[in-house]
């Protein structure tokens, strides 16, 4: 995929985003409250000399894929997440870029809850938070993290939101592509970090630029390797290295049933 299309992509996505803004700004706001649950950070740092952690994304449809499998409801997929051992799911918010909701993100707590109760998987909310509004959203549709991406917010805004999530009482979940965005992730005491092998800029995916950050991210933080892995032995390739986690999305969402295939990168996870 070439740069220019790239960054037309975020630029388009980012101007419907502060529509989108404006519009939560004057609704009314939402009446169901689910309680975040803690505990992430936990769940996402790898036991000394333990497996990979890996985290499943319920994701429709992405700019660079088009569309995904939408056989399962992203609650059901949800569950089939939980039940092959991924210790995250990350849901799409973005409707017109990735086909998804707050109202998904809800579904999935939902069904979660039922399903597993307080041993249910955490749920991080991906969506491009630009405003505190979008945080009090995730909350209160059961995330219990949300992801900030340093690429498009400056280091202040980053630093203010990070605050906002934690006195919701959601973790920052901060997203990075280059050293310069480490040294903003840090400013704002993120200590979970997420590199994506993927520029969001340009969509194209940098997996040495992505292992060269993710090694200089500080090593009590959990380290979260993103994007680009499709089969069990790119997780086995992740699982070598210093990343306590990983975050699998399009080879997943490729899966009508997903179940076997993330079953066999969990398998992996704890080979490295
Ligand atoms: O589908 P992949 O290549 O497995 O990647 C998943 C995830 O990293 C990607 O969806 C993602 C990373 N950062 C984002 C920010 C917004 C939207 C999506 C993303």
């Amino acid at each position: 995929m070439d740069g220019q299309r790239g960054r037309r992509v975020l630029d388009t996505i980012l101007a419907s985003k502060r529509a989108e803004i404006a519009a939560l700004l004057v609704a009314p706001p939402p009446r169901v409250i689910r309680a975040p649950a803690g505990g992430v950070f936990k769940a996402l740092r790898r036991p000394e000399g333990g497996a990979l952690r890996l985290l499943a994304e319920v994701k429709l449809r992405s700019p660079s894929a088009g569309a995904l499998s939408s056989v399962l409801r992203p609650a059901e997929r949800a569950r089939r997440y939980a039940e092959a051992g991924a210790t995250m799911i990350s849901v799409l918010i973005d409707g017109p870029f990735f086909g998804g909701s707050y109202d998904d993100l809800a579904a999935c707590r939902d069904a979660l809850d039922v399903a597993f109760g307080a041993a249910r998987p955490k749920l991080l909310c991906k969506e491009f938070i630009l405003d505190p509004i979008q945080l009090a959203m995730a909350a209160a549709h059961g995330a219990d993290a949300a992801l900030l991406i340093a690429r498009i917010t400056s280091a202040e805004d980053l630093a203010r939101l990070a605050d906002a999530a934690r006195d919701l009482g959601i973790e920052p979940f901060v997203e990075v592509t280059t050293e310069e965005e480490l040294a903003a992730a840090e400013h704002a005491r993120a200590r979970v970090l997420g590199v994506n092998a993927r520029d969001l800029d340009t969509l194209v995916m940098d997996p040495a630029r992505a292992e060269r950050v993710l090694a200089r991210v500080d090593p009590t933080a959990a380290r979260v390797h993103l994007s680009g892995l499709a089969s069990p032995s790119d997780v086995a390739r992740i699982a070598q290295g210093p990343a306590d986690a990983a975050l699998v999305g399009e080879a997943l969402m490729r899966q009508d049933d997903p179940g076997p295939l993330l079953a066999a990168m969990v398998t992996r996870a704890a080979a490295g």
